[in-house]
């Protein structure tokens, strides 16, 4: 058995993938060290009996003893260790949520059912760096594959709605204090059905605008609002969350070698008041025009998570929502229509738990394939 050293399982993202690695059994197929950048010597978690006491995440002797690390510790975490453990001779496999390596030119951005054939070219050439990839990213491609992989897409510009969770747990929790204290704000005139509702909105924006919300987090009111940039302002007008669009979805395909031109894709990054599921808008421009069964078809072939939503109003608004989508693995994909522009053009919607398949989820699949076991 392998011994794989897991560093930042107690955060948001690493307490989802010590959950999704505890459903699937993966602990029966390595020995886990536990690592901690706060608690070194304190006691592993209560539901890895037999694991030895943390080990200190800084310490690089520790972690150069080791196979695989797999890390959710975030980028100012692999900025400081990985190149020191590289530097000294370290030659295992990493396997890391965060972005920091990401577009290193060894480094695969992982995301098994779309870019297999990547991941396991890399790992015949000696490739020992798996990285997963931005959430919105990863779940776009979840529910898209079909296209990228019949080779039909010329380009494509997203529209994202990303929930609170992108920013990490203090978010999440800033979001819902707003909401409550927006709710408090108006409750006497809530519980009244008579009172009016332009009171109501007035109250409401007074309070949004009152400057007494806490904003510690995104700067500004979510709750009620929404904020219309994400991640660092590249200073060119666009922000480093649109940027990662065509970025990684082109190195997840393996494209950009001069085989396989670049396939254009930009957008505009909103987050809104959802809590952990990121849901994008698409316009896609087919390099032909393919009837929309066909399209359905491989969409859902794709991959088992794939699910085409029939472009209905009750399907869409009961299947199609971060409501219906938290907590699975589902990527449903829906308002699938051609538009007005022509029989080349379509439209699509489609949702993601950006803690499973857009954080998690690839990496326990990349540890399993290390494994031999996927
Ligand atoms: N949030 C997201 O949507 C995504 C995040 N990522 C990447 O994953 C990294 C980690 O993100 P995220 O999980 O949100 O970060 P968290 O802040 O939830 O956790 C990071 C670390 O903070 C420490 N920590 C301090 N206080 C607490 C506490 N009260 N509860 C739990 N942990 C605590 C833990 O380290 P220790 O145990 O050593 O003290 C933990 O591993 C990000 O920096 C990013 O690089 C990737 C994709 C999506
Ligand atoms: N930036 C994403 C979350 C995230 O952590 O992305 P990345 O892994 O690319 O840094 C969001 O806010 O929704």
């Amino acid at each position: 058995m392998k011994a794989v050293g897991l560093v930042g399982w107690r955060g948001m993202v690493g307490s989802v993938l010590m959950q999704r690695m505890r459903d699937e059994g993966d602990f029966a197929l390595i020995e886990p060290v536990f690592f901690s950048t706060s608690n070194a010597g304190g006691a592993a978690p209560s539901w890895a009996p037999g694991a030895g006491p943390l080990q200190n995440a800084y310490d690089i002797d520790a972690l150069r003893k080791l196979p695989i690390i797999i890390t959710a510790q975030g980028g100012d975490y692999t900025n400081e260790v990985y190149p020191k453990l590289r530097g000294g001779g370290w030659d295992g496999i990493w396997i890391d949520a965060a972005s920091a390596l990401r577009m290193k030119d060894d480094a695969v951005i992982v995301l098994d059912p779309v870019n297999r054939a990547v991941i396991d070219a890399s790992l015949a050439k000696g490739g020992k760096d798996f990285i997963g990839g931005n959430c919105t990213v990863s779940c776009m491609l979840m529910g898209l594959g079909g296209l990228f992989q019949h080779d039909l897409v010329e380009w494509m510009t997203t529209q994202t709605y990303q929930a609170a969770s992108g920013g990490g747990a203090q978010h999440m929790r800033e979001l819902l204090t707003q909401f409550g204290l927006l709710n408090a704000e108006v409750k006497g005139l809530l519980d009244n059905p008579a009172s009016a509702i332009l009171d109501i909105d007035r109250q409401i924006l007074g309070k949004q605008q009152s400057g007494t919300l806490p904003t510690e987090h995104f700067g500004v009111p979510l709750a009620g609002n929404l904020i219309p940039w994400i991640d660092k302002d590249l200073g060119d007008g666009m922000s480093k969350e649109e940027w990662k669009g065509q970025a990684e979805t082109n190195k997840i395909l393996g494209r950009g070698d001069g085989a396989s031109p670049i396939i254009p894709i930009d957008g505009l990054c909103i987050r809104i008041g959802a809590m952990r599921c990121h849901s994008q808008a698409l316009t896609i421009k087919l390099k032909k025009d393919v009837p929309l069964d066909e399209i359905e078809d491989m969409l859902r072939n794709n991959n088992p998570w794939a699910k085409v939503v029939p472009n209905t109003r009750e399907a869409s608004v009961r299947d199609l929502t971060p409501v219906a989508t938290t907590g699975t693995l589902n990527i449903p994909v829906g308002r699938l229509r051609k538009l007005s522009m022509g029989p080349d053009y379509l439209s699509a919607f489609t949702v993601g738990d950006q803690l499973l398949w857009g954080a998690a989820e690839p990496l326990r699949r990349m540890l399993r394939i290390v494994l031999g076991e996927l």
